[in-house]
């Protein structure tokens, strides 16, 4: 039996224990009540994070501190806090999570989205910002001039749009990435590309491995580390796909990215697989995402007629019925441009955010953030504040006219580097489908918009729902047809014409 005096020194401990995590969690921001060792692990949602954030937001005001099992999560509920905190003191919140099943062991560290903020980072990060500037993305426009007339042809024989749209986004990356097109849609690269991405989004599973909570685990003989053979398979197909892939690419005529690549400077001391990584990963971020917002938009087509009309109307007079909207039309849209900052805010396709992570303590209206905390930009919070925003629920295009959005594309140093090209490209596709088609639903009904009807994986996306694409007369279907049957298809000289463009605004193409 234990003597008294080490019953009164566990006691001592355990009450010394509480004392201490009741002053700590004193200077957080407020939260849900914890419980000792586990905090709020019991609460922590598996699925559809946003929704049980977004409540304890509702409760608890726009920064709100929660502990899972020992990480201190801090959940940002508004865009002052966002900016105030993520842009405004970026040298603090650029990092990343640790994640030790999908960054560590399945991607060995090269995901550029999971790298902490650092030397390594930056490097990375400069050997992409090359390509992705605003000037750079501004001569992809022949690319996506060309896939976005495949994609309007290809609609007139199909109502398959989320397939249509992947195909369009998936060809507009991989042609700039690895100089071939997406034609199909069935192609096995991108088939691949969906098997990582699955793959990858099962390793990030919070909860999924307990190697996440307990890394020392890792050190175990290999019998009792059997994840680490599965992050080791999975590691294997994804290395595999995006260094065939850049083999290709280099063979390939005229310029692309993986030449770029493999000739910049700061790719000298990297080695062929870390080059190809940061390709594979540019070129995955870029297909989901835009996909899922052009869904999104068919969606509030949909559910909120009644703007469709004055989109069109704008378009009638801009362009008028003669040929297709272009870019160099986009200016001449505050509609159009309202249209498409809508669709950002109506439904982010992150609703919990992509979280950063905290390199340093620091204090906010005098709250304590320690140093190491998970910080959750809650984008669904954001969207919905009744201060900014009248009716939030409903697609509204107006309430842009003449205001800029607060950003959608996150926060500091890791703010997303593909926004310029997706924004061309989310613009043009919405101008050109707004002009050629008649969008309804099927049985006439607007659709229900809720939670309900939204995937709850990390990007949340409309579970499958069916639209109608009708021309909106045969003049219009006649343009479609004639403007896909002119277009250059050879991805080689339209990449010869991009290289041309990047020269002649004083860009210095590294291949
Ligand atoms: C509509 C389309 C897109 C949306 C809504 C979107 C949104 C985002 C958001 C919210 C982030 C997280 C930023 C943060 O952590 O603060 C992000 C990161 C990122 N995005 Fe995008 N994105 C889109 C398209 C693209 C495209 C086309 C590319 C590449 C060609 C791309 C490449 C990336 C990369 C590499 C990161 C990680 C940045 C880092 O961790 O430093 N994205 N994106």
């Amino acid at each position: 039996m234990a003597s008294p005096t080490v019953i009164l020194g566990v006691v001592l401990l355990f009450v010394l224990y509480f004392l201490n995590q009741k002053r700590r969690q004193a200077k957080l921001p407020p939260g849900p009540p914890r419980l000792p060792i586990i905090g709020n692990l019991h609460q922590a949602p598996a699925d559809a994070a946003w929704l049980t954030f977004q409540k304890w937001v509702e409760q608890y005001g726009p920064l709100v501190s929660v502990d899972f099992g020992g990480t201190n999560v801090i959940i940002i509920g508004d865009y002052d806090t966002a900016r105030d905190l993520l842009d405004k003191r970026a040298n603090i919140y650029s990092s990343r999570p640790r994640m030790v099943m999908a960054q560590e062991l399945t991607c060995r560290g090269m995901h550029i989205m999971f790298r902490p903020f650092g030397e390594e980072f930056l490097l990375h990060q400069r050997l992409e910002a090359t390509v992705l500037s605003p000037r750079a993305s501004a001569c992809y426009t022949p690319v996506q001039d060309l896939e976005s007339k495949v994609l309007l042809k290809n609609l007139l024989s199909t109502n398959n749009f989320p397939k249509q749209y992947e195909r369009f986004t998936a060809s507009v990356v991989y042609s700039l990435t690895y100089g071939f097109r997406i034609v199909t849609g069935d192609e096995w690269q991108l088939q691949t590309a969906h098997e990582v991405l699955k793959n990858l989004t099962y390793a990030g599973q919070v909860g999924a491995w307990i190697v996440d909570a307990l890394p020392f685990l890792n050190y175990l003989p290999g019998p009792l580390t059997p994840w680490k053979k599965q992050a080791d398979k999975w590691h294997n197909l994804e290395t595999n796909l995006h260094m065939t892939n850049m083999r290709d690419a280099l063979k390939k005529d005229g310029w692309n990215w993986s030449k770029d690549f493999k000739n910049a400077k700061e790719a000298q001391g990297l080695t062929d697989i870390e080059i190809a990584w940061d390709l594979g990963i540019l070129c995955d971020a870029g297909v989901e995402t835009t996909n899922v917002t052009l869904q999104i938009f068919t969606l509030a087509c949909l559910a909120f007629p009644e703007w469709v009309p004055k989109a069109q109307k704008e378009l009638d007079e801009v362009v008028g019925s003669e040929r297709l909207p272009d870019f160099d039309d986009l200016e001449n849209l505050p509609y159009l441009q309202a249209v498409v900052e809508e669709n950002f805010r109506w439904r982010h396709i992150v609703p919990a955010g992509i979280p950063h992570a905290t390199s340093q303590d620091d204090y906010y209206k005098g709250y304590w953030i320690p140093k190491g905390s998970t910080i959750v930009p809650l984008f669904s919070a954001m969207r919905k504040d009744q201060k900014l925003f009248d009716s939030p629920l409903d697609f509204r295009p107006e309430r842009w006219l003449g205001k800029n959005q607060p950003s959608n594309w996150g926060y500091g140093r890791r703010v997303c580097p593909g926004r310029f090209i997706a924004m061309n490209s989310v613009r043009v596709v919405i101008a050109r489908l707004l002009w050629a088609y008649d969008i309804r639903s099927k049985d006439g009904k607007r659709p229900l918009v809720d939670e309900s009807i939204f995937t709850t994986g990390f990007v949340s996306a409309p579970k499958p729902f069916e639209a109608v694409f009708q021309p909106r007369s045969e003049q219009h279907k006649k343009v479609v047809e004639h403007s896909f049957d002119v277009a250059e298809k050879n991805v080689s000289v339209l990449l010869s014409e991009v290289r041309k463009r990047q020269v002649s605004v004083g860009l210095n193409p590294r291949a």
